[in-house]
């Protein structure tokens, strides 16, 4: 039996319904374990794909100082012991963590009953609890790191069957990462009249928090677009796009990739060692994306010249081409089928 555990915000939950979906391809159900802090009980409570689901106590340390960071120490410690027994209740065999906080107790309560530890790193700057706990895993998964076990990204096969060149710019989608972004909204709101007045279509994903005054934005400036705070259907809605405005989240790095959609990536300026700035720079290395940070100037006409002189048909082909299918598939038969020893951690 296989735990798959971790999440916290969408870019890492992705992960974990993408091996669940290989495993039940597969016949299996895993159980999962997240936490009750953060998105994991939204996307998983009530998912069938799990034999069980639980969401227990535990929240990042990172940010926390003295007795804040020793209590949540103390709830991680005691949640991994909870863990241990729910291992021998399902008779777990491997666990799989996406990381984040809601991966560290079960990522503890695995190593202390000696479980095979399987670690997925999304990002191009590994996370603290996954630099922690890479020494002791059973092996660790990565797009970026050439240390590790690297493999395709796990996306979505929806991703891959909307991919196609992109030769036009008709239409632009803005899109904030599981959360929203509050950034991409307002030079969303900066660039709509420009837009509009070049008949570039706009689709616009908002979040839950500014959902309603983006809404009514477009509504009072006459602005026809395609307004929404979450959506499951990204795949559907990247079908119309021939652009992106992003964060560098990357699941969303990587899906716009496999969809063959161009991109000006906007970093998250707080995000930990600034891991945004280096998933997106990976790419405009390689001449396939644009970047703006956040805290540079920028003008609503000049930063749409700058995109209209991309070549969207080249890059769209070669981000095709920065990603295959199969990526879920690849770490599971890893995880079913261990070598003796994996690659070094
Ligand atoms: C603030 C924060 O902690 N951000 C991190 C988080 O980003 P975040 O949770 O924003 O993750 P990503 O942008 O990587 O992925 C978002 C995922 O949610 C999906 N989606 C998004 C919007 C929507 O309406 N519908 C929908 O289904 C996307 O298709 C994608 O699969 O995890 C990423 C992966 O570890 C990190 O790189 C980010 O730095």
């Amino acid at each position: 039996m296989i735990a798959i555990t971790g999440g916290g915000t969408g870019g890492h939950l992705v992960i974990a319904r993408a091996i669940k979906e290989e495993l039940n391809r597969r016949g299996i159900k895993p159980i999962y374990i997240g936490s009750t802090v953060g998105q994991d009980q939204a996307w998983f409570e009530h998912d069938a794909g799990f034999e069980k689901t639980y969401f227990l106590e535990s929240q990042g340390v990172v940010n926390k100082k003295g007795v804040r960071k020793l209590l949540v120490l103390f709830c991680i410690l005691r949640s991994a012991f909870t863990c241990k027994t729910l291992f021998k209740k399902h008779q777990i065999d491997a666990l799989f963590s996406v990381g984040g906080y809601s991966a560290a107790p079960a990522s503890f309560g695995a190593l202390m009953c000696g479980i095979p530890l399987y670690i997925h790193e999304q990002n191009a700057i590994q996370g603290k609890l996954n630099s922690l706990l890479r020494p002791f895993c059973k092996a660790f998964f990565s797009s970026y790191d050439q240390a590790a076990i690297q493999t395709s990204y796990p996306v979505s096969e929806a991703f891959f069957d909307i991919a196609k060149e992109r030769k036009e710019l008709k239409t632009i989608i803005f899109l904030g990462g599981s959360q929203g972004a509050s950034f991409i909204n307002a030079l969303a709101q900066k660039m709509a009249p420009l837009l509009h007045q070049e008949g570039i279509s706009i689709i616009h994903q908002t979040g839950q928090k500014e959902f309603e005054a983006m809404k009514a934005f477009y509504a009072h400036a006459g602005i026809p677009a395609d307004v929404f705070d979450f959506s499951k259907e990204i795949p559907t809605k990247l079908a119309c796009a021939d652009f992106a405005i992003s964060r560098s989240g990357a699941s969303t790095l990587w899906e716009l990739c496999a969809a063959g959609v161009p991109a000006l990536f906007i970093p998250l300026p707080h995000a930990a060692a600034n891991h945004q700035y280096f998933n997106a720079k990976a790419l405009a290395d390689q001449n396939v994306a644009l970047i703006l940070s956040q805290s540079s100037e920028w003008e609503p006409k000049a930063l749409l010249e700058q995109i209209q002189q991309l070549d969207l048909l080249s890059v769209s082909q070669r981000l095709m081409q920065m990603i295959q299918t199969g990526g879920a598939k690849e770490i599971v038969d890893i995880m079913l089928h261990p070598k003796t020893k994996e690659k070094p951690c």
